[in-house]
């Protein structure tokens, strides 16, 4: 079991042992076991605008929904009581756009759900909706990190968790600096990482076979095409928002999510 945790491995549900991961079955097709689809990055910026411009919902509404799904997300799959560090220390890596902005909600939430997160956050965009997020978790004693860890041991020695949150659908082109090094320290790390909606430095429809390997990978609004390249153990689906009439014009075919829950497990 303790090679599940190396990189290149990981658990195959399926065989119930551990595989390396490019031996494990990757699905070809644009569709899931439920049937639903797959986006690419023009189709998921394309919802979240009409979600904007069309349904008239604001960012930071979409924001909260999307980071409490994925404060919900953890602590479904890694409980406090399951960390093997002294406290439930949790270091979540900010981006430069919403999908760090989700980042900040979600060490908001998880504060609040009992955990000890720390957030870097390197590049702050200078606007109210990220100024007010940072706010927010400063107030809530949460700390920021005034330079990432030189070394991934050094991230394994005090988290035993890492949140992605450095990028989502609107990734593009080769990593500029300072985030090509802080995902080349994240890619040798050995303790869990949860990439909220896409695994950061994928490729958003073909994904990266050398890239981060994420042990948990939380969808929001539907899955973009590169989560068919997922092999991580816990994939949610996260962002219960999105109006019926906008699933169907987008041929969604989402699941139903159980009772009340803003999220849904896939695998
Ligand atoms: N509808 C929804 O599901 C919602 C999802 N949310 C989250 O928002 C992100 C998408 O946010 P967006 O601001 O469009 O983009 P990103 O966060 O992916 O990143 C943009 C940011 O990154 C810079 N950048 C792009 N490419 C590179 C590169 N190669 N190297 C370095 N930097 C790069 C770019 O300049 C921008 O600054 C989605 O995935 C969800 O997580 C919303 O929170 C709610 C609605
Ligand atoms: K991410």
């Amino acid at each position: 079991a303790g090679r599940c945790r190396d990189r290149g491995w990981g658990w195959n549900r399926d065989q119930c042992r551990c595989l390396p991961r490019r031996a494990m079955h990757v699905p070809s097709a644009g569709s899931g076991p439920t049937g639903l689809r797959f986006l690419g990055q023009e189709e998921a910026q394309a919802i979240d605008q009409e979600l904007f411009t069309e349904y008239k919902f604001s960012v930071d509404q979409l924001m909260e929904l999307a980071g409490l799904s994925c404060a919900t997300a953890i602590a479904k799959a890694y409980p406090p009581s399951s960390f093997t560090t002294s406290q439930p220390a949790v270091l979540v890596v900010c981006g430069p756009g919403n999908n760090g902005g989700d980042g900040l909600v979600c060490a908001r939430h998880l504060k609040m759900f009992g955990y000890q997160p720390t957030v870097y956050y390197p590049k702050r965009p200078s606007k109210p909706l990220f100024e007010g997020l940072t706010t927010q978790c400063k107030k809530m004693d949460i700390p920021f990190l005034p330079e990432f860890p030189a070394e991934a041991a050094f991230i394994d020695e005090l988290y035993g968790l890492v949140v992605d949150a450095i990028f989502g659908f609107s990734f593009k082109g080769a990593v500029r600096e300072p985030f090509g090094s802080i995902l080349s320290t994240l890619e040798r790390v050995t303790v869990p990482i949860a990439s909220i909606d896409i695994p950061s430095g994928w490729d958003v429809e073909k994904g990266k076979a050398d890239g981060l390997q994420p042990d948990m990978l939380i969808s929001l609004t539907a899955p973009k095409k590169a989560a068919m390249h997922f092999t991580g153990r816990y994939h949610f689906l996260g962002g219960r928002f999105v109006p019926p009439a906008l699933q169907e014009k987008y041929a969604l075919k989402l699941p139903a999510y159980p009772g009340t829950d803003c999220v849904l497990q896939l695998t």
